[in-house]
């Protein structure tokens, strides 16, 4: 099935399933909390989603809205006006803030997508620990940070879990859900059966480094940057050579791009932090060099490829 088949039966399937949860907080409007937010709006359920300034919530707007325009085009191509009632009804639900904790006094959920630091998260967490109201989950969507190292600074710990998303949140149809050492039973039936009322397919992991697909995916990534360091291939070839020597629909090389050169790298630096030993995990000085130079990948226009800017 295409992704716009995908698309279409994860919005049917959604609206059939019911989930407790009725308000979500989305902290970090950036790649991913801006496509959370999105589909959990599409979904129906009301959204806050909090970033540090206006400036960069207008930024995750207009990306929202984009999206929700190419996706309601799939769903309604044949009713203009129903797609655009669906967009428009799916942006309205969703509203943004810079205050954290004015943010999560009436929530029932909040998915943390900030930074890939364990410090930051920290500091928000501990925030939100005691501004949040007792019964409401705290969850991250961390790529490769441990969830009870995150949760270790929270009371919380039993309503604690990681909602992992997959980039780009509107298509990719996975929801990695992950258990903390202390996340109770209901807790964790509560977030698969909310990503099952948001459209996702969830998978249930352990809190292991990179959970299950980026454990797998982010060495792939990296070794092909090695690849590339030592003159084997060009990144062009080495992308072509995955997309049709092993039908993947990105090659590693662009995947970086689109993931964010800054958050692969801060998933490589934890792992090679607490695993020395790993050479998988080594420090990729062509990866280390293009993040110094605030090349990021698509979000700044360039990293291994140039990209026009949106
Ligand atoms: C590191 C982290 O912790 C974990 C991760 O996230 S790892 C990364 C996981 N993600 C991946 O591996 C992505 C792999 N790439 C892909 O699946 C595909 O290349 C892709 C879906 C991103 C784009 O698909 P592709 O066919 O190459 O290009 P494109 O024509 O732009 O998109 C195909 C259709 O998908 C949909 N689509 C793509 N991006 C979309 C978006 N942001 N919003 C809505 N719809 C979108 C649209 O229906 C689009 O059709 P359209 O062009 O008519 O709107
Ligand atoms: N990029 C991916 O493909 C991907 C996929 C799955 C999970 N993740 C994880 O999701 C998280 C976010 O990644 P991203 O790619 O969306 O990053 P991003 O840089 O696109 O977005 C992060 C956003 O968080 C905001 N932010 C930072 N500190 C904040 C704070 N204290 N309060 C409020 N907002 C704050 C930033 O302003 C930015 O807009 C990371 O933990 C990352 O590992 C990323």
């Amino acid at each position: 099935m295409n992704q716009f088949g995908v698309i279409v039966r994860s919005f049917s399937n959604s609206a059939a399933v019911n989930s407790a949860i009725k308000n979500v907080t989305i902290i970090g409007g950036g790649l991913m909390g801006s496509g959370i937010a999105q589909v959990t709006a599409q979904a129906g359920q009301n959204v806050t989603l909090v970033d540090v300034n206006s400036d960069i919530l207008a930024k995750s707007q207009k990306s929202i809205n984009n999206s929700l325009g190419r996706i309601a085009k799939k769903i309604y191509k044949d009713n203009p006006q129903e797609g655009e009632k669906f967009a428009r009804e799916a942006s309205e639900r969703i509203k943004t803030a810079t205050d954290p904790v004015a943010a999560v006094k009436d929530t029932d959920l909040v998915i943390e997508a900030i930074v890939e630091n364990l410090d930051v998260k920290h500091a928000l967490f501990q925030k939100l620990d005691n501004a949040a109201p007792a019964h409401t989950i705290f969850a991250s969507n961390t790529s490769s940070l441990s969830i009870n190292d995150i949760s270790s600074v929270v009371k919380r710990k039993d309503r604690f879990g990681g909602l992992h998303f997959f980039n780009p949140v509107p298509v990719m149809r996975l929801l990695e859900v992950v258990r903390g050492g202390e996340t109770t039973d209901s807790t964790f039936d509560t977030m698969m059966q909310w990503g099952k009322s948001i459209g996702k397919t969830c998978v249930a992991c352990k809190d292991t480094p990179g959970f299950i697909v980026n454990r797998l995916l982010v060495p792939y990534m990296a070794e092909a940057l090695r690849l590339l360091e030592r003159g084997d291939a060009s990144a062009r070839d080495i992308d072509i050579a995955m997309k049709l020597g092993a039908g993947y629909p990105m090659g590693p090389i662009e995947l970086l791009d689109y993931v964010g050169l800054d958050t692969t790298k801060f998933i490589l630096d934890g792992w090679n932090k607490n695993y020395p030993d790993q050479p998988l995990f080594k420090p990729i000085p062509i990866l280390n060099k293009l993040v110094a130079e605030g090349k990021l990948g698509v979000k700044t226009g360039e990293g291994f490829y140039k990209y026009d800017k949106k």
